[in-house]
């Protein structure tokens, strides 16, 4: 078991999103002397790798791919990241307290997640950042990759600001109808965007309320804001998520929220990335939202989800797309 808690970021986003400008910017701070990097390339040339180096050179480094191995390390993940847990640091260096994974534009984070589950004698908080590219905007959501990786981001970051700059206002917009429980980082400050996107996670939600708009998102992306109608039992409440999973698959991105069950005195957190959930705990912040949970998933009909079985534990909220046609988007935002 490691001593300290290591911050752990996925950062994903999709081809040529600005994921690797971003790490340089994270490596070339003072304050990335804590930090280890591993990056995971599609192609077969560590061109990523070689680009991170002249950044943070003195940093442990490894690569999943056939590129540079810079630490000695298997193309395994989770055996990676043992190896740079628990090799001693370089002289100089303080203790590791963050690693970043730079995953490769196609990659899926479910996967990646699931390897990181099998670390739990490491005491990692484990982080999805994704970029979002200013200049596609919201194009790139018809992949169904990027779709996926920003529905798992607990932050999602605006890249490209300086060539763009009059999309930044829109961007928190656009991204919340992307995935409204994410942190919005949409700044032309760079350091500022660096700073906050890679900053411990402190607070699992936000202590506000969500409420919908009416506006489309993506057609193939559908939000549904879900509501309980009370307190349910907690093994309704597991057989209702277990049931999503089985019946939507591989199109549910994203289940985040609260919900109250009768067996604990606390609301529960409740969260998947894909079909994955992560064990729910009970929320200590003091004033937590009222009950409810986002689901985001691709290419569905609201009866899929309404007729999940047990039927009647939720309301659900959806909001028509403009064109009038399929009635899958919503659009999500937190507010106040
Ligand atoms: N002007 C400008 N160009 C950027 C910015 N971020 C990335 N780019 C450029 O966009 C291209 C892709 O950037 P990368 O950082 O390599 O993107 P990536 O997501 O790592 O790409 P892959 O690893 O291929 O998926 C490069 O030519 C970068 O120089 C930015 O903030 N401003």
């Amino acid at each position: 078991m490691s001593a300290v808690i290591i911050d752990f970021f996925v950062l994903t986003g999709f081809l040529g999103s600005g994921k690797t400008s971003l790490l340089r910017d994270v490596l070339g701070a003072e304050t990335a002397s804590d930090t280890a990097v591993i990056v995971n390339e599609a192609g077969e040339v560590g061109l990523d790798g070689v680009l991170l180096r002249e950044s943070g050179d003195d940093l442990p480094m490894a690569m999943l791919s056939n590129g540079c191995v810079c630490c000695q390390v298997g193309s395994d993940l989770a055996f990676t990241i043992d190896r740079l847990i628990m090799t001693p640091r370089p002289a100089g260096l303080p203790p590791l307290r963050r690693i970043i994974l730079e995953t490769s534009g196609l990659s899926m984070p479910g996967p990646v997640l699931r390897q990181l589950a099998t670390l739990a004698e490491h005491r990692m908080r484990v982080a999805v950042i994704a970029t979002y590219d200013l200049t596609r905007g919201l194009a790139v959501a018809e992949f169904e990759e990027a779709a996926a990786q920003w529905a798992a981001a607990h932050r999602i970051v605006a890249t490209k600001a300086d060539l763009v700059p009059d999309t930044l206002i829109e961007a928190p917009v656009s991204i919340a109808q992307l995935n409204p429980v994410a942190e919005a980082i949409a700044t032309v400050d760079r350091t500022a965007a660096v700073s906050a996107a890679f900053a411990p996670l402190a607070a699992s939600l936000p202590s506000r309320e969500v409420a919908l708009e009416r506006r489309a998102a993506h057609p193939r992306l559908a939000l549904c804001l879900v509501r309980p109608r009370g307190e349910i039992a907690y093994a309704d409440l597991a057989g209702w998520l277990d049931n999503v999973a089985g019946a939507l698959g591989e199109r549910l991105l994203r289940i985040k929220g609260l919900v109250r069950v009768h067996e604990a005195p606390r609301p529960l957190l409740v969260e998947s990335v894909g079909t994955m959930f992560s064990p729910p705990r009970q929320l200590t912040a003091e004033k937590p939202p009222a009950p409810f949970l986002v689901v985001i998933a691709r290419d569905i009909d609201r009866a899929e989800l309404e007729q999940v079985a047990p039927t009647g534990l939720f309301t659900f909220s959806w909001r028509a797309s403009e064109s009038g046609v399929a009635p899958r988007g919503i659009r999500a935002e937190w507010v106040t």
